[in-house]
């Protein structure tokens, strides 16, 4: 039997209209959510990322400001402009767009940001807090995931999740907030042995170890909801992610496709934490 696809894009617009209304109730009270955007270069796919920024600001009805800085831009000046985002009022959120030029050290960046504006939910007090269990800025990523598992209506307390990949920005938090769930998480990498026996035990398996294809139906107990947050763009330019689909959907439970599964819920759970950020900067969070 072939598995029930995960529309991303379908649950995106579903929260995206939630936030308009919240927007709408806001703009009575004269707050609206602003987002700074910083783009270090002309990488053409984080150019794509940070339009997409701007489009989603503008059609939820958030002030905006995208700065598009030189790729030789100097760190001391991406700092200082980071800086006096952090003491703009109409600035509730600020995220510099990732990756960003070598000569730039990305902790530095991400540490300088204020914490309470910190919507990538990056910052290593965001990190912390989301590792105690405290109220926290959620990473975009992970928290779509999240959502994504909630829309299948599976319940996750008490459930397997095993977690492929233990990056600091995907792995790594997904497994927290899945735990948060209340799942029993097993985290698997690069250099787990057995992975297949593992893998085969979860009811929710979430991907994300940046290679295409990674993940085939060995890998899954038949049910099981998959997750893949792999975005690897192949050499006739398609992109794929790290499961693959056509041979996993045949036995999965509900399944995220590449591209319009995660994705999509990236941009939308960033413009979720900048409403966030706004409400908790006028005390109304
Ligand atoms: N500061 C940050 N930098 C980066 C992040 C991030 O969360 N914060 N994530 C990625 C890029 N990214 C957002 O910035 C992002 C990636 C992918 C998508 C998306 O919608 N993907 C589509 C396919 C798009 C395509 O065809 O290329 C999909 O999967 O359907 C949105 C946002 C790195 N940098």
């Amino acid at each position: 039997m072939t598995a029930s696809i995960i529309n991303g894009k379908e649950v995106s617009q579903e929260i995206r209209a939630g936030i308009t209304e919240e927007v709408k109730q806001l703009s009575e009270q004269g707050v609206v959510p602003g987002l700074a955007v910083v783009l270090v270069g002309e990488d053409p796919a984080s150019q794509v990322y940070v339009r997409n920024k701007e489009k989603a600001c503008h059609d939820l009805g958030f002030y905006s400001e995208v700065h598009r800085l030189d790729a030789g831009t100097s760190q001391e000046d991406l700092l200082a402009l980071v800086d006096k985002l952090n003491k703009q009022s109409s600035i509730n959120g600020i995220l510099v767009q990732l990756p960003l030029p070598k000569h730039i050290e990305e902790k530095a960046v991400i540490d300088a940001i204020a914490v309470e504006k910190d919507v990538d939910g990056f910052h290593p007090v965001n990190v912390g807090n989301l590792v105690i269990g405290d109220d926290s800025l959620l990473p975009c990523t992970p928290a779509g995931v999240i959502e994504l598992i909630k829309r299948t209506g599976l319940e996750m307390s008490g459930k397997h999740a095993v977690v492929i990949g233990r990056s600091n920005i995907v792995g790594k938090p997904v497994s927290l907030l899945l735990q948060r769930e209340n799942a029993t998480v097993t985290m698997c990498h690069s250099r787990t042995a057995n992975m297949k026996e593992i893998t085969r035990q979860a009811d929710i398996l979430v991907v994300a170890i940046g290679r295409a294809n990674f993940v085939d139906a060995d890998y899954v107990k038949p049910g099981a909801v998959v997750i893949d947050v792999g975005m690897n763009r192949l050499d006739n330019g398609k992109l794929a992610g790290d499961v693959d689909f056509e041979s996993v959907k045949e036995v999965s439970g509900p399944i995220t496709p590449v591209p319009g599964g995660v994705g999509p819920m990236t941009i939308t759970m960033l413009m979720q934490n900048t409403l966030i950020a706004a409400k908790r900067a006028h005390g109304l969070a």
